[in-house]
């Protein structure tokens, strides 16, 4: 059985892919499971695990508790080197779950420090002075304020940490940071609790991975991970990786957006003007009549046409609906709207399937039955093409991520790597 190196707990599957894409691009093959594996059908593990969790929102009891569990697994195969991932716009509630999971993590390895670095700054998320940017806005006055689950009311790392988290916070400053590995080693070394780290490009996080690199527990966004295996390998702590080997394309299309972010609501516009067929979903009316009528319009279209079935809308269609239906009500009608019309394109032969939206991805994979995917090619920073089995490629886009014409460069790629693959 291969060792597993590092184990990564995310908790979202586009947030999962993310990281998955990071490590990727760094050259080490990834396994995805979604959600804990099943032991029975786990198979071999491999050196690089990440275990994508759908406990963003969860009440913190469960959240911790799978986490615990994700953790008992990873460690049962030799992980010696812990990630746990959430949002770069640090998408929490009051309560957490953030914070009460890297708390439980660090109980479990016995560590009294551990650093949050969610830092992402080629999708624009830049951390300084412990306070979080979303492009040049600070993230209470970004898109992320009216977020669905999680609005984002401060910026502020170590103040929305602090009501979190049962250790003490801290922080190592961007001027700390642009000394260099060695002083932040040692600034680190005279800190405990939970640790924010500034970063505003990418040599930031090079400087940081190179003073954390041996930490057995890191928390963040997956920016920070991409240096991670080179310093791994050179100072001889990871073995040798085997290549991984990817499958054949899938044909049909479609995309299945429950993301009401900005970027993806510029997304769904692009697409439906380059001429994609689009069906949008209104939670009031799926209440009223259920998704026989969505159902029946995917079931009239050809596979291979560009279609989109969206829920995305505006923040104040979103508020209305909400306020009608009750926030989870509204938000579960449309997660499981677009998780049986996955399940009805899957069945249609459709094999190309973009989802938008980390809570729509897990609610889609989970009606899909898909476990464990293989990662791909990277459509955008963050969003890798991922095989499942031999039939089904899906593209798990974060609600942020990806330029606007995201949709249409999603399938251009797939189709490149067939052309590829078949030359
Ligand atoms: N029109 C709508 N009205 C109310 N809720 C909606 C509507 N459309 C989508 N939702 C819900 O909003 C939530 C959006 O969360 P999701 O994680 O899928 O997207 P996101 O937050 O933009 O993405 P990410 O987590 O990757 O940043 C889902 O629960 C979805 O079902
Ligand atoms: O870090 C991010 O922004 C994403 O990977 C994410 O977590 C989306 O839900």
């Amino acid at each position: 059985m291969t060792n597993t190196f590092f184990g990564a707990i995310a908790d979202d599957f586009t947030g999962a892919t993310d990281l998955a894409a990071m490590l990727s691009r760094a050259g080490v093959p990834v396994t995805l499971r979604i959600g804990l594996p099943d032991e029975a059908r786990a198979g071999e593990a491999t050196a690089f695990e990440v275990i994508a969790l759908k406990i963003r929102t969860n009440p913190v009891e469960d959240a911790v508790a799978e986490a615990r569990a994700a953790l008992r697994w990873l460690r049962a195969r030799g992980a010696r080197r812990i990630f746990w991932k959430y949002c770069s716009t640090f998408d929490s509630t009051a309560r957490g779950n953030i914070g009460p999971v890297a708390d439980a993590l660090m109980s479990d390895l016995r560590v009294d420090r551990t650093v949050h670095c969610p830092a992402f700054p080629e999708n624009g998320r830049r951390v300084f002075m412990g306070n979080l940017f979303v492009g040049d806005q600070p993230l209470n006055e970004s898109p992320m304020k009216d977020h669905p689950l999680t609005p984002m009311r401060d910026a502020n790392l170590m103040r929305l940490l602090t009501p979190q988290v049962q250790r003490q916070t801290g922080l190592i400053p961007f001027p700390t940071v642009r000394q260099g590995s060695e002083v932040v080693r040692d600034a680190l070394e005279k800190l405990a609790g939970h640790i924010v780290l500034d970063a505003v490009d990418d040599a930031d996080l090079v400087t940081l991975a190179e003073a954390i690199h041996d930490m057995p527990l890191i928390c963040g966004g997956s920016a920070i991970a991409q240096p991670l295996p080179a310093l791994w390998a050179e100072t001889g702590s990871m073995g040798a990786l085997p290549d991984l080997d990817l499958p054949e394309v899938p044909t049909g299309r479609i995309v299945l957006s429950g993301s009401c972010s900005a970027m993806t609501r510029a997304q769904v516009s692009a697409y439906l003007d380059a001429g994609a067929l689009g069906y949008r979903l209104d939670p009031l009316e799926l209440a009223r009549d259920g998704v026989a009528d969505a159902r029946s319009w995917l079931s009239g279209q050809s596979p291979d046409r560009p279609k989109i079935i969206f829920a995305t809308a505006e923040p104040k269609s979103v508020a209305a609906a909400q306020e009608a239906l009750g926030v989870s009500r509204a938000g579960a009608l449309v997660e499981d709207a677009l998780a049986q019309l996955a399940q009805d394109a899957r069945a249609m032969g459709i094999g190309q399937i973009v989802v938008a939206g980390g809570e729509t991805s897990g609610a889609v994979t989970r009606a899909l039955g898909v476990d464990r995917l293989r990662i791909g090619p990277e459509v955008a920073p963050g969003v890798p093409w991922c095989f499942a089995g031999d039939n089904t490629a899906l593209a798990l886009k974060s609600g942020n991520f990806g330029a606007q014409s995201f949709f249409s460069d999603a399938f251009d790629l797939l189709q490149k790597s067939f052309v590829e693959k078949a030359g």
